[in-house]
């Protein structure tokens, strides 16, 4: 039998909770913007240029009660980026609600590969050639945001751009390892083919969190 801490955490009424933090969304279409960050531990999608691998094994991460987590988030900011790890390895619809009630505005960082649960007024769906995103969540985002690690990203991302809704906004964001090599290619595909727009992880240049 379960014990009952894992019970709590199939219920999305725990979840293992890696970090919490105040910064400034540095990606996609809300950069620049205040925000309260809310890191989820337990991703097995397995990218191998993830920026946060310490996040990946949900079990060194302690399993935290939502109202915590909510209470902590309430004292900072109105904007809450749920991140992860992935976030929708877990049931997010116990916590939203509850930030809903009090008046957040709830935003996801995804890779879409579980199902969509919460309610979100704004989904950045991030999607990742190993495990793609399900058909729900591509109807849904309000991003696109592709990682360009190599040449074939570009391919990758024009098919993922043909999955998702007309006012979806398409992001091409280089990976952080290959910024160098991928960025000028970004920015003339970007010119070529103006419905994508460049996306910086803007928070690396600014040296915070
Ligand atoms: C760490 S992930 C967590 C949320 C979710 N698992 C996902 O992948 O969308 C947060 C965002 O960072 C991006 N990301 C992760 N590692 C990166 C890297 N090395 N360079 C650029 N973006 C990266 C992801 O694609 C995603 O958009
Ligand atoms: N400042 C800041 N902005 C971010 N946008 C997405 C992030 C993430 O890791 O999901 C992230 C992050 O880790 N820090
Ligand atoms: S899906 Fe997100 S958290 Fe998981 S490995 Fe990929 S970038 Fe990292
Ligand atoms: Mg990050």
């Amino acid at each position: 039998m379960k014990n009952e801490v894992q019970k709590l955490v199939d219920k999305g009424l725990m979840l293992p909770l890696m970090e919490e933090f105040y910064t400034i969304q540095g990606e996609g279409f809300h950069k620049g913007t205040a925000a309260y960050f809310i890191r989820v531990g337990g991703c097995d999608v397995g990218c191998h240029w993830c920026d946060v691998k310490e996040s990946w094994n949900a079990a060194i991460h302690p399993p935290t009660a939502i109202e915590n987590i909510v209470e902590n988030a309430l004292k900072y900011s109105k904007t809450i980026v749920i991140t992860g790890g992935e976030p929708l390895t877990w049931d997010m619809g116990p916590l939203t609600t509850m930030l809903k009630s009090k008046g957040m505005q709830t935003h996801i960082e995804t890779s879409g590969a579980y199902e969509l649960t919460g309610i979100w007024d704004w989904i950045c769906l991030s999607p990742k050639k190993m495990k793609l995103p399900t058909a729900e969540v591509y109807k849904e985002a309000n991003e696109l945001k592709v990682i360009i690690f190599n040449k074939d990203d570009f391919r990758f991302a024009e098919e993922q751009a043909a999955q998702v809704s007309e006012n979806c906004i398409l992001y091409l964001q280089p990976e952080w390892s290959k910024r160098e090599k991928m960025s000028p290619l970004i920015v003339e595909y970007v010119m070529q083919n103006p419905k994508w727009k460049v996306s910086l992880q803007t928070h690396k240049y600014l040296n915070i969190p």
